[in-house]
């Protein structure tokens, strides 16, 4: 089949990566769907991954609840609240994708560290810190328990799936642990709000949900409810639709795992757009990144060919293998540019140079 005859997204059943027994065959039939996935599409469902129903339905639930309450409520949890840790709260057009305001409001969470001791606190590193949780459910904790308990859950899948994906480039299954994880992965949470006919507007036509971008990381692992609205860029021109499939991710890889690979698994290109015209959409992207303080080389890629020539048919013109440095600076000026204004009141604003 050609590239150009496919117009759905592959499904992988990643049971065999949760099964703990000796018998690899399964494990590596897994993955040689995974290479195929992320060789043509660098996106891929994933079902048969033990998440259970309960919590994905409780999520969105909490979800909706806050979103349909009044701004002034939200923006008690603001972003510009939440410092230098960058979580909170923030409305419909601020944040600017690629270049432009988004269709969408959303929270932003990450590892919680409420340990004023602890050295990332201490060293006053950005993107680190305590997360603002919106007080909903029963008594205030309940909903920030969900949300807790759903990154750590994200963060064990995700590292099954990258033991998939070090098999599918026939690493060691711990490399990614080993090598770019340290025990602390970067995990960021994002909850988003699409509200319906935002694009639809007057004004508004030309404006996107999330505009085109890659994902900075290594592996998006992500939720929606059944609303639709994602695109996936599958070559230079062409965009196909990622619709939900009930009971399954959507997982795609990030700019840092093209950069390990050389480009030899791509960080593929995507947007959103609401079509609906009454009904707001939900999403749940996880992010599971490098450790902060991981400088991000090549992986030596014997007897493959690469290819690190992607700077002019990038969306952002960047070229993904020309920066030297940690995944904590290589995050930093991404996460600038598209919130400039926290940015300045940080002072932490990216320079241009990747
Ligand atoms: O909302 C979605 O479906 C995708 C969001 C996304 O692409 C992102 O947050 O990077
Ligand atoms: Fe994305």
């Amino acid at each position: 089949m050609t590239e150009e005859d496919q117009t759905s997204l592959p499904i992988i059943d990643i049971g065999p990566l949760l099964i703990d027994d000796s018998n690899d065959n399964r494990k590596e039939e897994t993955a040689l769907q995974i290479h195929q996935a992320c060789r043509h599409w660098g996106f891929f469902y994933v079902k048969n991954h033990g998440i259970p129903m309960k919590l994905q339905e409780e999520l969105i639930e909490f979800s909706r609840k806050y979103f349909s309450l009044p701004l002034e409520t939200k923006m008690q949890i603001s972003m510009n609240k939440g410092g230098r840790a960058w979580r909170g709260y923030f409305p419909v057009g601020n944040e600017l994708t690629s270049g432009k305001p988004d269709g969408k409001e959303g929270l932003y969470f990450g590892t919680e560290i409420d340990d004023d001791n602890h050295p990332k606190i201490r060293n006053k590193i950005p993107l680190h810190g305590r997360n603002q949780f919106p007080p909903i459910g029963k008594d205030e904790n309940e909903f920030r328990h969900v949300i807790l308990t759903y990154m750590t859950t994200m963060e064990n899948l995700g590292r099954i799936i990258m033991s998939g994906l070090a098999r599918s480039l026939k690493l060691d299954v711990n490399f990614f642990d080993k090598n770019y994880f340290l025990n602390e992965p970067t995990c960021l949470f994002r909850i988003f709000n699409y509200p319906a006919s935002f694009c639809q507007q007057e004004g508004n036509q030309d404006l996107w949900g999330v505009g085109e971008h890659t994902d900075y990381g290594m592996l998006t692992i992500l939720l929606q409810d059944d609303i639709g609205g994602l695109q996936v860029k599958i070559n230079h021109n062409k965009w196909i639709d990622a619709p939900p499939i009930p009971n399954t991710f959507i997982c795609n890889i990030g700019d840092m795992l093209d950069r390990m690979t050389s480009g030899y698994y791509r960080s593929t290109p995507h947007r959103v757009r609401n079509l609906s015209p009454s009904y707001d959409r939900l999403s749940f992207p996880f992010f599971l990144d490098p450790n902060w303080d991981t400088e991000i080389l090549p992986i030596p890629m014997e007897g493959i060919t690469t290819n690190e020539d992607d700077a002019e048919n990038r969306w952002d013109k960047a070229s993904v293998h020309k920066f030297s440095g940690t995944y904590g600076e290589y995050l930093l000026k991404k996460v600038s540019r598209v919130f400039p204004n926290l940015a300045e009141e940080q002072t932490i604003i990216g320079t241009n140079s990747y």
